[in-house]
């Protein structure tokens, strides 16, 4: 899961980064309101957010600490919830910016859950404790009626913007998880080819159903050697560098996927065999002019064998896929490093191929 990890991982580092950007300007606002209204204690409290916030931003650096940002942004509204509501008093509002606590806790996957559930209960007492205190102790502070309602409504919208972007965030961590997963469940995970599951798919697909098809089965010769010679690593690299030279011969819409081991099939949805012919003979030619460069500096230069057949409409994947493969099998018999049509009893010739 580690290729899975990393963009999730960084959206919620930039995540983290806008909050402290935005939690850090209101607090900046906030201080000349508090200063002026009397409330000395909770303007240098601003300050001191401030000065948590920007540490929080300077962690949120791609180099930084973003669990230790998240940690430092959790603890100051925390603080500064409990703080305020003593300070000013309950019809401030600010406790509500305790509540969007819980699902950021319990959704957060850096912690064991035990720890999430400790961590929720104690914002959950501290939450009812508060709100025990201040129905039995006046504010430290006595604010207008207008101020209070003003930090209510703002506390309010702060709430509010707080479980939108949470939602936001979990659905799009939702949507990107499956999006990967099912990457991962079509492809190949050496070469980043199509999976046989995802071919026997899009070969059933419309317009391929209904039209003609070409398929190509394309097996690298004398494969056995590299690995053998050269090891497993160095065969690992051929492959790769004859998938992308699958690629770079044929279309956007044809489908390429490593059938099994050193063998690749390729389908050309809507494709009449002759034009069929011409993209089998290409990719030939343009493999055989493939190298791969070893440690050692010396090129590695391989070859392909290609059986080709046709798709017909609603015929089953895998009959033409055994015709392919007996044509392919002649094209090894007769020597490799050819083209071999299923269609045909002898292997096309390059001059019919090049019209
Ligand atoms: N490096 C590497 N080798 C693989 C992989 N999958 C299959 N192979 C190897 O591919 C080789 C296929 O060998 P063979 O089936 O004898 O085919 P070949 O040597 O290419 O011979 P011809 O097809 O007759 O030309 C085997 O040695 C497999 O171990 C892979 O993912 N990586």
């Amino acid at each position: 899961m580690s290729t899975t990890a990393q963009p999730l991982h960084e959206s919620y580092r930039l995540l983290i980064r806008f909050c402290a950007v935005v939690v850090c300007l209101v607090h900046l606002a906030f201080i000349p309101i508090f200063a002026g209204t009397g409330v000395h204690a909770l303007a240098a409290g601003n300050v001191l957010s401030v000065l948590a916030y920007g540490y929080a931003y300077w962690q949120s650096r791609p180099q930084g600490n973003v669990r230790l940002a998240a940690d430092v942004i959790a603890l100051e509204i925390g603080l500064h919830a409990v703080a305020a509501t003593l300070a000013i008093g309950w019809s401030s509002g600010f406790h509500y910016l305790m509540i969007p606590m819980v699902p950021v806790c319990m959704l957060s996957a850096t912690r064991p859950r035990a720890a999430r559930m400790g961590i929720v209960l104690c914002i959950s007492l501290a939450y009812i404790g508060l709100r025990f205190w201040s129905s039995r102790h006046p504010p430290f502070y006595r604010l207008s009626d207008g101020l209070l309602q003003a930090l209510e409504y703002g506390c309010l919208v702060t709430l509010f913007l707080a479980f939108i972007t949470i939602a936001l965030r979990y659905h799009d961590i939702i949507v990107e998880a499956h999006e990967m997963l099912r990457h991962e469940a079509f492809t190949d995970p050496l070469t980043g080819a199509l999976n046989r599951r995802r071919l026997a798919q899009v070969a059933t697909l419309p317009p391929a159903a209904d039209t003609h098809s070409a398929l190509l089965l394309c097996d690298l010769d004398h494969f056995k050697l590299v690995n053998d010679q050269y090891g497993h690593s160095v065969g690992d690299q051929v492959l790769q560098a004859f998938y992308r030279q699958l690629l770079e011969c044929t279309r956007g819409g044809d489908h390429v996927c490593r059938w099994g081991g050193e063998e690749f099939l390729v389908l050309l949805p809507q494709t009449d065999m002759a034009v069929a012919r011409m993209v089998a003979y290409r990719l030939r030619a343009s493999v055989e002019r493939t190298s791969v460069r070893l440690l050692s500096g010396e090129l590695l230069f391989i070859t392909v064998t290609v059986g080709l057949t046709h798709l017909g409409p609603g015929e089953p994947l895998q009959a033409a896929v055994h015709r392919a493969d007996e044509a392919l099998y002649r094209g090894k018999a007769a020597g490799r490093n050819q083209v071999q049509d299923s269609t045909v009893e002898r292997p096309v010739p390059v001059a019919e191929l090049q019209v």
